[in-house]
């Protein structure tokens, strides 16, 4: 179990993040969500061990994970961290990216593996191809499939799916985190799609003004944003009378007090979002029709 105790981190003197306090369990999958610069890459870093922390304790176990100041090499063969910038060998193959940190001694062994996960990250037609002729989604895929080579207890992911297109995103997401289940390797995955999170990750921490705003089951959050930013990580919302009312929770219906005036109309594919103006303020509702603009309308919600 990963354990991490009042950690504060700061860059110079600039503090990124005050006093933390989780756990990741075997084979659980925690999301890290915040803001762009609310600190998710810093944290895995920290998680890492590519830092000193100012104060406070990170446990694998009972390993301490320890910077730079106590260890010359940074990390533990237990953990493995893909970074967003992905630093592979560019001109030797995607297998031999792979197979580098698996023993020789058992060649037959090194082969099946690395084509195992060859196939986890769906690059097997791929495997004799040199890495700097390969895209940027496909140097992804290598990287993740080079950091699960040796079978780590813990792997912390940032954006891990950033740079694959949408049509490989969603089995690719599969494979991987089915993978990771079903070899009961805790992962922390920091990302700002909300895919990554639903239907994946056991947790889901948000960092907010340097602190954790909520750790908690996905589909609690999901349910009862208690703030803004959370709710905003799962989709279009609205405030009315101080409560958080997501746009498909906001109905047309024929008559109600709520009276509002349609002011936008977007093409969503299954739905249109209506942009609508309810007494000064802007709220946002799905609805599976188009709407005129400047029409008035009744709504209502649960
Ligand atoms: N090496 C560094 N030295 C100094 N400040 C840094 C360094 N790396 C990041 N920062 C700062 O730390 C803050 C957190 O950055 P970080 O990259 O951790 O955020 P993030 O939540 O991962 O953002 P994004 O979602 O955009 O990737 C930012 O204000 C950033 O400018």
């Amino acid at each position: 179990m990963l354990q991490v105790k009042n950690l504060s981190f700061s860059y110079n003197k600039t503090t990124i993040l005050k006093n933390l306090n989780f756990k990741v369990k075997k084979g659980e999958h925690l999301s890290i969500i915040g803001e762009s610069g609310s600190g998710k890459s810093t944290l895995l870093k920290v998680l890492y061990g590519e830092y000193d922390l100012d104060s406070g304790h990170i446990l694998w176990d009972n390993t301490e994970i320890l910077g730079p100041k106590f260890n010359l090499v940074v990390g533990y063969d237990f953990m493995k961290y893909v970074a967003q910038e992905f630093d592979l060998m560019p001109f030797i193959t995607v297998e031999e990216n792979i197979g580098k940190f698996l023993s020789n001694f058992y060649p037959e062994e090194k082969q099946q593996r690395t084509a195992e996960l060859l196939e986890v990250v769906e690059l097997t037609p791929f495997s004799k191809t040199k890495v700097k002729t390969l895209s940027g989604g496909q140097k992804q895929r290598v990287a993740l499939a080079r950091a699960l080579a040796k079978q780590p207890e813990i792997i912390l992911l940032d954006e891990p799916f950033s740079h694959i297109d949408n049509f490989k995103k969603q089995s690719l997401r599969r494979s991987l985190f089915k993978y990771l289940k079903t070899h009961h390797i805790s992962c922390i995955v920091a990302t700002h799609d909300k895919d990554d999170v639903l239907g994946y990750a056991d947790r889901m921490l948000v960092l907010n003004d340097k602190q954790i705003e909520v750790n908690d089951i996905p589909e609690q959050l999901f349910k009862n944003p208690k703030t803004p930013l959370t709710a905003s990580f799962f989709g279009e919302f609205n405030v009315i009378n101080n409560r958080i009312v997501y746009a498909h929770q906001l109905k047309l219906v024929n008559k109600s007090n709520l009276k509002a005036t349609v002011k936008h109309c977007y093409f969503k594919g299954h739905y249109y979002l209506i942009e609508a103006d309810l007494n000064g303020d802007t709220v946002f509702f799905e609805h599976d029709g188009a709407l005129k603009t400047g029409k008035e309308i009744s709504l209502t919600m649960p």
